[in-house]
């Protein structure tokens, strides 16, 4: 129990046996690894797994529990269950069906990365708020190379966040310095599973390296044998920092593209959210209409008229997105109406 703790595991209510239960630590096509705090296995998913797993948000991802049956002294094991999650990250998956596909699950906090030295993109870091609140996580906005830049250019990029995202922490830190590097430690809480988002460049890597580093790295390459009985190396995706938190740096969430979060909308513009709730009009749109309480704060200017273009865009977007997945569920209802009447002919 206290190896998986070490691991993330607090779920007090879980009635089963502890002895399966396992954290997915990296996924490789078909293979799973898994650890239990004590040993890493092999694991692949079981028949019965596959047969009865609905859709793509039922496969485990990186950072999820399951429940396993161990193969100690050969170091593989059998996934039975997957556990329920206490958040995910969800992407779009392209194509012709929007189907949901999980890239992440079970972090606590979400860093959301930019770099000082380049034009902050509030906008995006507004998605990446959104995406956050969406996951179940929380966020934090960590902006790097802190040494390429004047204090008072920070305090601007400080003050500009600070309206974008409210109530957020926020924590500028140098690799080169080492500034900042305290306060972002006491993010990196023992037990709690953090994931680093932002674009390339931002100096992700530099400071995975750094955090890994300060002390013994106790997380250890996963060996695998391939066909030929070759041992290859296998990244791991989740690992331990010596401090005892968990960072999590798999390939499909360092840039998440796409998010989906109507329900998110209100926590991200919960500023303009709370104005529009007092408009004269319970369907005002913001633009003109008389008793516009959204209007009323642009021009005494405690709202700015980007972030109110920012909402626009956002709202577009949803709807925009919605429509699509409507329309591609009407062509299916189409189809599989098409299919059964040709069935029924026959
Ligand atoms: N001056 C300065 N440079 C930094 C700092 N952190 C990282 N860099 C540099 O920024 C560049 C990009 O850093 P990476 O760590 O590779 O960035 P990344 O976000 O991991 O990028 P990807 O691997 O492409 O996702 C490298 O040349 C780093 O040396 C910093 O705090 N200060
Ligand atoms: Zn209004």
């Amino acid at each position: 129990m206290k190896e998986l703790n070490k691991l993330g595991w607090i779920d007090k209510d879980f009635q089963g046996d502890i002895e399966q239960v396992a954290r997915v630590m990296a996924v490789q096509k078909n293979s799973y690894f898994i650890a239990d705090g004590r040993m890493t296995f092999i694991a692949a998913l079981s028949g019965r797994f596959l047969n009865e797993v609905e859709n793509s948000l039922g496969m485990p991802v990186v950072g999820d529990w399951v429940l396993a049956q161990k193969l100690v002294d050969e170091q593989k094991a059998v996934i039975q269950k997957l556990l329920p999650r206490k958040s995910q990250f969800t992407r779009q998956a392209a194509g012709y069906k929007t189907e949901a596909q999980v890239l992440a699950a079970n972090m606590d906090i979400v860093f959301i990365t930019s770099s000082l030295n380049h034009d902050i993109n509030a906008r995006r870091i507004e998605r990446y708020v959104l995406s956050t609140y969406e996951s179940g996580a929380a966020p934090v906005l960590l902006l790097t190379k802190s040494d390429l830049v004047t204090a008072t250019e920070m305090e601007d990029v400080r003050l500009a966040l600070e309206k974008v995202a409210i109530g957020i922490p926020i924590i500028m830190i140098s690799c080169v310095t080492g500034d900042g590097m305290e306060e972002l430690g006491t993010f990196l809480e023992s037990g709690k599973t953090a994931v680093l988002l932002g674009s390339s460049g931002v100096g992700k890597s530099t400071l995975i390296n750094i955090l890994l580093n300060q002390e013994v790295q106790i997380t250890s390459d996963i060996r695998e044998d391939d066909s030929r009985g070759r041992h290859t190396t296998t990244h791991r995706e989740l690992f331990q920092l010596p401090n005892g938190a968990l960072l999590m740096d798999t390939p499909g969430i360092r840039e998440l593209q796409l998010w989906d979060g109507e329900s998110a909308m209100d926590t991200a513009f919960q500023d303009i959210e709370t104005l529009a709730g007092n408009c004269h009009f319970r369907d005002c749109s913001h633009e003109n209409e008389p008793g516009c309480q959204v209007q009323e704060a642009i021009a005494s200017g405690r709202l700015s008229e980007e972030r109110l273009r920012s909402y626009f865009k956002l709202q577009r977007e949803l709807a925009f997105e919605k429509r699509k997945q409507d329309q591609q569920a009407r062509i299916a209802a189409k189809n599989q109406w098409k299919k059964l009447t040709k069935l029924r002919r026959r």
